[in-house]
């Protein structure tokens, strides 16, 4: 036995507002889209002059959208309308709507739906009542009813602030921005009325000026510059604006797509190249088809060819300002190096053209790469990097003679910039620092330096034991450096471990406690810097209390200076230093003035 499905519409219902859509104002993006595709469907079928508008009436708790598009026969009213998941549009690649479950989208605000249309092919007006039970009815509608469409509907329970007219109006104005016919609410224009960076009526110069309004007002000030979008596939045409600030990583995508001048999302993250960070888009397209959801566009071959043309205009537009507004590529790349760095790292072509211009953080300053290589020798070119960023903050503080400064190359681009730079350049020497390189620079002690330090080296090894630190005593420069401490990375094993620990422990805490004990490396190195006259005084102090005070804030000051993060006993050494320090001092003040007063007496 055969038996038809049923669908429960009040589930369905929730299924789309719950899962589906992003909101319930999205049935005024409904609305539209269906009044918009009848306007069109009229365009295409019966070629007459009318002027296309879209109109929402607000009172009370009533709305009316009209239309006046191609309109419905009964025919259509019995086949799509009242048949879910039925589309008259498929096939038809000038219109938006394909599911046919666009119109469920009003029982999210309403509890019947109301339409009355006329068709433009001459049947006679209808009204069709539609209920979220799944009931419908379907009687003649009122003769003067003009060809199109009007859809009405009544706030749900807990629905009326979706049916405000300044909500109302604010969503119709965002969702059609674009469209090229006048929307109305309650009679005011809500949209500008077209497409800025398509009106050349009034020449190219008023064009750009209409678009730098229009990213103006989008962005809250006024763009560094914009490039046009325009592609075969997909037949995306818009703007991207170049952002006048550095945007963050995470703040990507906020691009603004248009299918069919009706805006999609103001999120979109596809359609752009994931490389340019640096742009705000606004696109417009007529073959990209959107998901049921209707927030993204759907990922297909004929977008994925979109995103390759618009990121070929992208490298297109940097290419030229390069040659046509170095100064403006300069000021793009001040905010923009590290979209740029991506891009460069991806291609060699950019490399060539961008390297000049990028800067590097290195132990010298903010270097582009030729002046970096500039400062070391000219006939054994070298590029010197660390990718450690606790390494190149011990090695920025270090004055290296006869050195390159070193690159710090933190981001993934970094390093592999400048090992593609290398690589392409055969002349150029690729150095990755490491620990060992930065420490044979120093010098080791003469054997009778070595006898004067013994106790201090002694006093350092027993005082710094205990936090997990070795010490060493040798010579580097700069001689202004006292000590310089090098921190392993389970020195932060160790910081958790505390953290953990003091958080009450647990499993944790006991497997980083296993983990802790079973290194046998310290946490730390510390150099004591024999070319510091600190240093040189300590090595003449006896084993002694002051001695261990001096080594372990010494030590304490080389991580701060390094920019390690301190342990609590670290910090408790150097807060049970400086007092007793103080106190010491005070103690010397003390007895001189005694001493002052008792000779004054
Ligand atoms: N304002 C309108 N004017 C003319 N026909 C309409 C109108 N609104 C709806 N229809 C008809 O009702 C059908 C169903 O509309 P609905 O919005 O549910 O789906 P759709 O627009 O076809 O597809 P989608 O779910 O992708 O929006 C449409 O295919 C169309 O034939």
């Amino acid at each position: 036995m055969s038996h038809s499905f049923s669908v429960d519409l009040g589930g369905l219902i929730d299924l789309l507002s719950e899962h589906l859509y992003s909101g319930p104002e999205v049935y005024v993006r409904e609305l539209m889209q269906n009044g918009v595709d009848a306007i069109r469907a009229r365009q295409q079928q019966y070629g007459e002059e009318f002027s296309p508008a879209l109109s929402f009436d607000l009172e009370g708790d009533t709305l009316t959208f009209a239309d006046n598009g191609v309109g419905l026969t009964p025919d259509d009213i019995h086949t799509f309308l009242a048949t879910i998941g039925r589309s008259s549009k498929r096939g038809n690649i000038e219109l938006i709507g394909q599911f046919g479950i666009g119109l469920l989208a009003c029982f999210l605000v309403s509890e019947d739906i109301e339409l009355v249309s006329r068709s433009a092919s001459g049947t006679p007006p209808l009204r069709w009542l539609g209920r979220a039970d799944g009931s419908y009815t379907l009687e003649d509608g009122p003769l003067d009813t003009p060809i199109g469409t009007r859809v009405t509907l009544k706030a749900r329970e807990g629905r009326a602030e979706y049916l405000l007219p300044e909500r109302v109006s604010a969503w119709a104005g965002d969702f059609g921005g674009l469209l090229p016919f006048p929307i109305t609410a309650n009679g005011v224009a809500v949209n500008e009325n077209g497409v800025p960076w398509l009106d050349v009526s009034a020449g190219e110069e008023a064009r750009r000026a209409a678009v730098m309004a229009y990213g103006t007002q989008l962005l809250g000030q006024p763009p560094l510059d914009f490039v046009d979008i325009n592609t075969a596939a997909g037949g995306v045409r818009g703007v991207a604006f170049i952002l006048p600030w550095t945007p963050t990583l995470e703040r990507r995508g906020q691009h603004r797509v248009y299918v069919r001048h009706m805006l999609l999302s103001d999120k979109e993250e596809e359609l752009t190249p994931r490389w340019a960070f640096f742009i705000r888009a606004v696109l417009d397209t007529q073959a990209l088809r959107p998901n049921a959801a209707r927030d993204a566009l759907r990922e297909d071959g004929n977008l994925r060819a979109a995103r390759e043309e618009i990121a070929g205009q992208l490298r297109a537009y940097l290419v030229n300002l390069a040659e046509r507004d170095p100064a403006a590529l300069r000021r793009l790349i001040e905010l923009h190096y590290l979209s740029i760095k991506a891009l460069a790292a991806e291609d060699d072509t950019f490399l060539d053209l961008f390297m000049p211009w990028l800067p590097f953080e290195t132990s010298a300053g903010s270097l582009a790469l030729p002046d970096y290589l500039a400062l070391g020798s000219q006939e054994h070119p070298e590029i010197r990097f660390s990718s450690d960023l606790n390494l190149y903050r011990q090695a920025a503080q270090l004055a290296l003679p006869g050195q390159t400064p070193i690159i710090r190359a933190i981001y993934t681009y970094d390093s592999t910039l400048l090992a593609r730079y290398a690589a392409l350049h055969g002349g150029v020497r690729l150095t990755q620092l490491t620990h060992d390189d930065l420490v044979q620079e120093f010098s080791a002690l003469t054997p009778q330096e070595l006898a004067r330090t013994a106790t201090l080296r002694e006093v350092a090894r027993d005082t710094l034991l205990p936090l997990e630190a070795e010490a060493r005593v040798s010579r580097f420069a700069p001689a202004e450096l006292p000590a310089l401490a090098f921190a392993r990375s389970h020195r932060d094993l160790t910081r958790t471990r505390e953290k953990l620990g003091g958080a009450g422990g647990g499993l944790w805490a006991d497997l980083l406690g296993d983990l802790g004990t079973h290194t046998s490396e310290a946490a730390a190195e510390v150099h004591f810097n024999m070319a510091h006259p600190l240093i040189q005084q300590a090595a003449q102090l006896p084993d002694g209390l002051l001695l261990r005070r001096v080594l372990g804030m010494l030590y304490v000051q080389a991580l701060l200076l390094g920019q390690h993060p301190l342990t609590t006993r670290e910090l408790a050494l150097l807060n049970t230093g400086l007092s007793d320090l103080i106190v010491d001092a005070l103690a010397g003040a003390g007895t001189a003035e005694q001493s002052s007063l008792s000779q004054m007496n």
